[in-house]
């Protein structure tokens, strides 16, 4: 596992990535060009706000498996670029969102209070505060635009300044605004007309990319303050000096400037602008937090497992990841199969989810079927992230259903797959703590605690058959662990599953194959 690391992380992150055995190289003044050209070599690249992460870095990236944003804002990464390649994009959403409110709250202060030009003035040894006077924010009305993480700790932070608090996020619920205690603006511009002080914390996205712009200041009050602590361009910079110059606006405190990296903003001329280097997340508490969860995801992600905050991957929550975590695995086993028993082209997957598994969150069980599925016989990288858009680019067409009664089982996952001439179907249930079950092929029934290696055979139902097969694996040296047969009596059929502790040579396969009443017999590998 080797990691890039082009810009500055933590060194418990980097600790954390050495400790699980990675090879860490932590470059963070390396120019584009070295970092296009050094860039080939790595597994996973762990990124903050500064590295374009786009198509063409991907090109030159053969290895990479991992984009971890050390950070929440992924506006730096071509996430599409990302999902047809199968690179997972990783990020920590949570880690620094109390820093980024708390420098909200810093910059509104600071403009509010003209702390950093008063600051000067002393620093300079001048004792001096005409034309410095500053505002309170009791009684008066903050209007925040985005209430998600970032913006809802602002507003019960706001809250105890005594401040009157309205909102406008057409995403977020009545109820949670109730919550929050924020009154819900169905409008921007009711909201521009209402406020004192304007917070935006949405992410840049092409909806809010310049969302508060002219006409969003020719609607506010006279002597607005306005702090941007999200992205540089939700509040539109031009407009923004345009209405500094013709005073709509009398503060701004702003942590993220356009052009960043580079200190050139026109804002910097402002004596009554508050600029930070986008330092939001740059506590040491942050960083932390923050270094160590991506280093983990990383981790986690080159090593194949499923991540909680993987941003190309359906949302997955810790504590929902751990609940279907025995289901991925038994999900990949059952998509495994059938390419190694069938030769048809698939066209259909019906996947139906009963009992218990019908509750979790289960796009994320029909991705590591479809994961299974294609492994066998891709060349190319299958994972959680490509999955489905490799059984698109395929025209197989998935379908999920659930039901949430069921006889005999808690809980039961049915594949079925549908090609041109048949139905294959499977079924596995997850019992104790974890314990995988294949309990059906083509409606024979089973109970197979699945392994490494098996042999699948179908029979005629008749004596003799399982003595041989016994004896000509004993020939070739494979060790049976386990056998179960499922039967249809009727149509004097029966298929034997055999988990055992070794491959199987093809040779023993043709023997084996030849037995007389063996319909077909395949080895295969989980
Ligand atoms: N300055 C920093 O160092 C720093 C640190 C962390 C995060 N951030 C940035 O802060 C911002 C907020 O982060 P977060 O974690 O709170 O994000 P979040 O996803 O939790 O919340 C964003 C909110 O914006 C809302 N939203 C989306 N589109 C909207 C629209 N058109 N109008 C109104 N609301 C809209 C969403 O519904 C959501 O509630 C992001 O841009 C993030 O990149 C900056
Ligand atoms: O410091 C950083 O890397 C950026 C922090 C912040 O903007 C984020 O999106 O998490």
């Amino acid at each position: 596992m080797k990691v890039l690391v082009s810009e500055a992380i933590a060194e418990k992150g980097v600790e954390t990535l050495l400790q699980a055995g990675a090879t860490v190289d932590v470059k963070p003044n390396l120019t584009r060009q070295e970092l296009l050209d050094a860039i080939g070599d790595y597994d996973a690249l762990i990124v903050r706000s500064n590295t374009d992460v786009n198509e063409e870095l991907y090109q030159k990236a053969i290895r990479l498996k991992v984009v971890g944003r050390a950070g929440n804002g992924v506006d730096n990464i071509d996430m599409e670029g990302a999902t047809k390649r199968g690179i997972i994009v990783v990020n920590t959403p949570e880690s620094n969102v109390v820093s980024a409110a708390e420098l909200t709250i810093g910059l509104l202060l600071a403009t509010c209070r003209n702390i950093p030009q008063l600051q000067k003035r002393l620093k300079e040894k001048v004792w001096d505060r005409a034309g410095l006077k500053g505002i309170e924010l009791q009684g008066k009305t903050v209007g925040i635009v985005g209430l998600g993480r970032i913006g809802s700790l602002v507003a019960t932070r706001l809250k105890s300044f005594g401040m009157n608090i309205i909102g406008y996020d057409p995403y977020i619920s009545d109820t949670r605004f109730k919550h929050l205690g924020v009154e819900k603006k169905e409008k921007l511009e009711d909201l521009m007309k209402a406020c004192d002080i304007l917070t935006v914390h949405t992410p840049k996205t092409e909806e809010t990319y310049g969302i508060i712009g002219k006409s969003q200041f020719k609607a506010a009050k006279k002597g607005l303050v306005v702090i941007n602590c999200a992205r540089a361009g939700i509040v539109n910079e031009d407009a923004l000096v345009e209405a500094l110059q013709n005073k709509t606006v009398a503060r701004v405190g702003i942590d993220v400037p356009e052009g960043e990296p580079r200190a050139i903003s026109p804002l910097l001329d402002f004596d009554n602008v508050v600029v930070t280097p986008h330092a939001g997340a740059d506590t040491k508490e942050a960083q932390d937090n923050v270094g160590i969860t991506i280093a983990q995801e990383v981790i986690s992600a080159l090593r194949g497992e499923m991540v909680p905050n993987a941003v190309n991957l359906p949302t997955l929550h810790t504590q929902d990841l751990e609940a279907v975590k025995a289901y991925l695995k038994l999900g990949e086993t059952l998509g495994k199969l059938y390419y190694q028993l069938e030769k048809e082209a698939v066209e259909k997957v019906e996947i139906l989810y009963r009992g218990e598994v019908a509750a979790l969150e289960t796009s994320v069980i029909s991705l590591a079927i479809l994961k299974g599925l294609f492994e066998p016989i891709l060349k190319e990288r299958v994972n959680y992230v490509n999955a489905n858009v490799i059984a698109k680019s395929r025209g197989v067409g998935v379908t999920e259903s659930k039901e949430s009664a069921i006889d005999n089982y808690l809980t039961l996952i049915t594949v079925k797959v549908v090609s041109k001439n048949k139905e294959f179907t499977i079924s596995g249930t997850v019992f104790g703590k974890g314990e995988l079950r294949i309990v059906e092929i083509n409606g024979y029934e089973f109970d197979v605690n699945p392994s490494p290696y098996m042999l699948i055979a179908e029979n005629i139902d008749k004596p003799g058959v399982i003595g041989q097969m016994g004896t000509l694996l004993g020939v070739g040296k494979v060790n049976i662990a386990t056998m179960q047969l499922g039967r249809k009596i009727a149509d004097q059929r029966a298929m034997m599953v055999l988990t055992i502790d070794s491959p199987v040579s093809k040779e023993t396969l043709e023997f084996v194959g030849g037995i007389e009443g063996i319909i077909r017999a395949h080895y295969v590998k989980i």
